[in-house]
């Protein structure tokens, strides 16, 4: 029989680099996402492993270090938002050995089943993304060579968790509704400051076109559109360009959809920042072509035509998905950091 492959990357490329540094025995590059629970994290955790594929990336999730399951937590009242709710210190010594390439047991959670399962062994990739609550927190800070902070409105937050929480993790409506109302200031308590450690804070609203139309709006776009915010540390280094192209003809159209870039240098944290937004329905031509960009910068061949799993996305996601892996993506490829 042959032996497989490892699958081959075009010279130069960002997706070559990644691996040829880790074959040389490099250390795998980690990438922390923090946020509130229904915030994205799993979505845009999700985004960057589809672009850069499971050859290069693999996902942990930080609830398997949970200290209690869902039917415990509803005895002892204890919320998984504390940080003293989770073994932080021992997901801390295993990111640590993973970091120096060792294969790690991580624990796990069922979300389905609201149960721990057995641990799996995770075998280091050349990137892994490590998705949770606490993700930022400081015993964490020195093992992550990126950090993705998402902070969706409470609004936005409310409609995404009720609705993954009933429908997907069997809670009843009343429980979901309550357990939505009392981690709101615990958010605040214990989670918010993250997005302070962050290289990269996304910030997901609702729609807030409505408020730009003369009077009347034929489309307010408030149930399936987003105003996404991105806000990123700018830098002096090139990094090639990266194509959004709108047809402009389709604006002067009937059946025109609402739609908004922009692009506004802000100040956060006292230091300088460029905050990108962008609100509205996202042409699906221009959204292939940007996929099909960021596949071309990393090195991969276009999406298949067919649909695939992220294809199969509302547009709105897919187009999230990228704004929150394209910093990342630029940061690997910029000379002066670690590939
Ligand atoms: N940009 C988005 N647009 C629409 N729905 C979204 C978006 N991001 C996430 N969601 C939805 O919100 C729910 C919660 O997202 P998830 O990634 O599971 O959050 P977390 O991992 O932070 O708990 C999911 O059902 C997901 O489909
Ligand atoms: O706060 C979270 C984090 O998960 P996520 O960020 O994916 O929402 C969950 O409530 C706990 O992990 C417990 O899970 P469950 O509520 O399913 O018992």
């Amino acid at each position: 029989m042959e032996n497989a492959q490892p699958p081959r990357f075009a010279e130069g490329s960002l997706a070559h680099a990644l691996r040829d540094r880790f074959d040389r025995g490099q250390r795998p590059l980690l990438v922390g996402v923090a946020g509130d629970s229904g915030s994205g994290k799993t979505t845009y955790t999700e985004g960057i492993e589809w672009l850069l594929g499971a050859d290069l990336v693999s996902q942990i999730s930080l609830d398997g270090y949970h200290k209690e399951d869902r039917a415990t937590r509803r005895q002892s009242g204890a919320s998984p938002l504390d940080p003293n709710a989770n073994h932080l210190a021992q997901a801390a010594a295993d990111l640590a050995q993973l970091q120096q390439g060792i294969a790690v047991d991580i624990p796990r959670y069922d979300h389905r089943q609201g149960q721990f399962l057995p641990p799996r062994r995770h075998t280091p990739t050349p990137v892994i993304l490590i998705e949770g609550l606490h993700t930022l927190y400081p015993e964490f800070q020195s093992l992550l060579d990126f950090r993705i902070f998402v902070d969706s409105d409470v609004r936005v937050k409310r409609e995404w968790k009720f609705t993954r929480d009933t429908q997907e993790r069997g809670y009843a409506d009343t429980e979901a509704e309550s357990q939505i109302a009392s981690r709101a200031d615990e958010f605040e308590k214990w989670l918010a400051d993250q997005q302070y450690a962050a290289d990269v804070v996304v910030r997901i609203h609702p729609s807030t076109l409505g408020t730009l139309a003369l009077d009347g709006v034929e489309d307010d776009c408030n149930d399936t559109c987003y105003h996404i915010e991105v806000i990123v540390t700018p830098n002096q280094l090139s990094q090639g360009s990266l194509y959004f192209p709108v047809d402009l003809s389709t604006m002067t159209r009937q059946e025109a959809l609402p739609f908004m870039l922009a692009m506004i240098p802000s100040r956060f944290q006292g230091h300088g920042v460029n905050v990108l937004h962008v609100d509205g329905h996202m042409p699906l031509a221009a959204l292939d072509t940007l996929e099909n960009e960021i596949r071309q910068f990393i090195g991969k061949p276009a999406a298949p035509a067919t649909t695939t799993a992220s294809q199969a996305l509302p547009p709105t996601i897919r187009f999230a998905q990228m704004l929150v892996a394209w910093p990342f993506l630029g940061h690997l490829a910029t000379p002066t950091n670690a590939v």
